[in-house]
């Protein structure tokens, strides 16, 4: 499963993560896309040159992003949707067609904010073709994000739809409007310190902090995952800083991320969170810690080289 979250500091500069929950890494790097990089976009799109930086791996020339940042402060992720993603079949006509794979890296190369993202998606296509044999199409729904606001987007049956994701957060299925709901079924939850009650005449005392969020969801399914982090980012209180700011991304994506043995998947592997990743649109650094080291890695754009077309990975 994945979880992504975003939140700006007080200053209004952009943190954007998610957690990357699966049984297998694919190679994933830290991969830089110079703005003169040669993108051939699948179809008919553009390409507006924005660099971009993310994670993700590089086949066939391309950078396949999992999530991405342009150097505008315009971030993406790609998140699991299997049973609800579905892209058209073949491109259309009059339409912009993007194939599912190149998706964020489009996002991130062609639009400065959220907003412009939203009103070009009104005439986009996201066509199933896969970039070659060896990587099937991945089905999935992403969050963009930028330091206004963030919204989530869903191809299905039904066709492109983008909801405003004013909670800031996304995890796996079902569709953003089921998440956002479910969250009225857990407004009782407050950080505050219970007080003694008195029913009858016993009086009941808290066993300690943290009974007032009696009901929060611990279990690792996406819908619970959803309102933990969704409360997690909600009561953070606001942090001054790069470094508070990182450890308030980290921390927040901590408490959705996935400990092996917890959740097996279809074929019997555990899932677990293989990564956790963020933007710092304030320094202009991707952040990257793995499972098996838990080390926030910092990697600041100006460690790449701008003014190359080549593609760079750390
Ligand atoms: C598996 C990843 C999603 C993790 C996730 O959401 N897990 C939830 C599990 S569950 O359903 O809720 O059980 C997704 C996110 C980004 C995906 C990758 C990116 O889309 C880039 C390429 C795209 C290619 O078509 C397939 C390989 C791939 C390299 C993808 C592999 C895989 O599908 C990734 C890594």
């Amino acid at each position: 499963m994945c979880s992504a979250v975003r939140f700006v500091d007080g200053e209004g500069n952009l943190y954007f993560g998610r957690n990357l929950d699966w049984e297998c890494g694919y190679g994933e790097k830290i991969v830089y896309t110079p703005a003169d990089y040669d993108y051939q976009p699948a179809f008919n799109a553009e390409d507006r040159n924005h660099a971009v930086i993310g994670v993700g791996i590089i086949v066939e020339d391309t950078p396949l992003y999992f999530d991405c940042a342009n150097d505008a402060g315009l971030t993406v992720a790609g998140l699991n949707f299997p049973g609800y993603a579905q892209y058209a079949e073949d491109s259309v006509n009059f339409t912009t067609n993007v194939a599912a794979y190149e998706f964020p890296l489009w996002v991130a190369r062609s639009f400065t904010s959220v907003d412009d993202v939203a009103e070009a998606l009104k005439n986009v296509t996201i066509v199933a073709k896969p970039i070659n044999d060896q990587y099937p199409v991945a089905m999935l729904h992403w969050i963009i994000a930028d330091a206004t606001r963030s919204i989530v987007v869903e191809y299905t049956a039904s066709g492109m739809h983008v909801y405003d994701d004013d909670i800031d957060v996304m995890t796996n299925q079902p569709e953003f409007p089921v998440h956002r709901q479910n969250l009225i079924n857990y407004i009782n939850c407050v950080p505050t310190m219970v007080k003694p009650v008195k029913w009858g005449g016993a009086e009941l005392k808290p066993w300690g902090a943290g009974l007032s969020a009696h009901g929060l969801p611990g279990d690792p399914n996406s819908m619970s995952r959803f309102v933990r982090i969704a409360y997690a980012n909600a009561h953070y209180p606001d942090k001054q800083g790069e470094k508070d700011n990182v450890t308030r991304l980290f921390k927040t994506l901590s408490s959705a991320a996935m400990i092996e043995g917890m959740s097996a998947m279809a074929d019997g592997q555990y899932e677990k969170t293989m990564f956790t990743s963020g933007y710092s649109a304030k320094t202009k650094t991707y952040y990257m810690a793995t499972y098996d080291d838990p080390t926030i890695v910092a990697t600041p754009v100006s460690d790449f080289d701008a003014a190359s077309d080549k593609l760079q990975t750390k």
